[in-house]
């Protein structure tokens, strides 16, 4: 496998009102009591660690965490297997695992965004977009949504805000289900600290995936993924209405991707 740092990169030009951060944040305190508890999960640590010895950590029957992620040796890349799996939560190995970092093929959104990856202008969403300037294989990561982490109080404020000032609104909602209840949800808003991440629009037929990725910390990190094979120039675009489209609040604003099954409406997952 590559040098990791010969994949990823991290160094992006990125506009001066926005404080660029590697991973998500905890927004500054509000005193409350629903600050404290994402605060104590913001800080705690996933106590869950495989023992595998110096393995691949490739299998879920060798691996506790195992068998989400494939090494795909013509591109010489570890991609996300198959976009169903998610339904089991990805959980990567960390330096509290037995397994060797060198060895270990479940490693991936931890070592940061892909690298070619560029910020522009797009004539299309009329405001800045991320585009890749190399070819992407399905499944290959992109990079992580990172920003602040906010209350659920926190969220509906900005969000009303950014809708009553007519604002761009990056506060997106990752609800996460087992069998059909809700477990978790994340919200993360890259609006005044964020990464690459905070560049990509919304589309009816996206190109990317959005996906929580645990590492060693029970707050996910939202990781964005190739759902196909994308060409070089092309938009990154994922759909903000998230995991369940049926649920999705209409953001009033008319939605620009011009697919051929575009709603008309750019949505965002509510928040309940
Ligand atoms: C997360 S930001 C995406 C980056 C943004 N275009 C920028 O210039 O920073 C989300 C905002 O981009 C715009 N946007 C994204 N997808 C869109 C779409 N499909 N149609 C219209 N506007 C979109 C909206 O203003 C939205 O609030």
């Amino acid at each position: 496998m590559e040098n990791s740092e010969d994949v990823f990169n991290d160094d992006y030009e990125h506009p001066e009102n926005v404080e660029y951060i590697l991973e998500s944040v905890l927004m500054p305190s509000d005193g409350s009591s629903e600050f404290n508890l994402l605060a104590e999960d913001y800080n705690s640590i996933l106590l869950n660690q495989c023992r595998c010895n110096e393995t691949t950590c490739e299998n879920i029957e060798t691996c506790t965490h195992g068998g989400q992620y494939e090494f795909k040796p013509q591109q010489k890349e570890l991609t996300l297997k198959k976009l169903e799996n998610t339904a089991r939560p990805i959980i990567e190995c960390n330096d509290l695992c037995g397994c060797s970092k060198n060895s270990c093929l479940n490693r991936l959104v931890q070592y940061g965004p892909r690298r070619n990856l560029e910020i522009f202008h797009s004539t299309r969403y009329r405001s800045h977009g991320l585009r890749t300037k190399v070819h992407i294989p399905s499944g290959a990561f992109i990079c992580e949504y990172a920003g602040e982490l906010l209350t659920v109080t926190e969220a509906k404020k900005r969000l009303e805000n950014n809708h009553t000032l007519g604002l761009m609104n990056y506060v997106l909602v990752l609800n996460e289900y087992s069998n059909e209840k809700k477990q978790q949800v994340t919200i993360v808003d890259p609006s005044r600290r964020g990464n690459i991440g905070r560049y990509l629009n919304h589309s009816c037929n996206p190109n990317c995936y959005i996906g929580a990725v645990r590492i060693d910390c029970p707050i996910p990190k939202l990781g964005i993924f190739a759902a196909r094979d994308i060409e070089a120039q092309e938009e990154l675009c994922f759909h903000y209405g998230g995991e369940d489209q049926s649920k999705n609040i209409n953001e009033g604003k008319a939605c620009l991707c011009a697919a051929a099954n575009c709603t008309g409406f750019m949505p965002n997952t509510s928040i309940e």
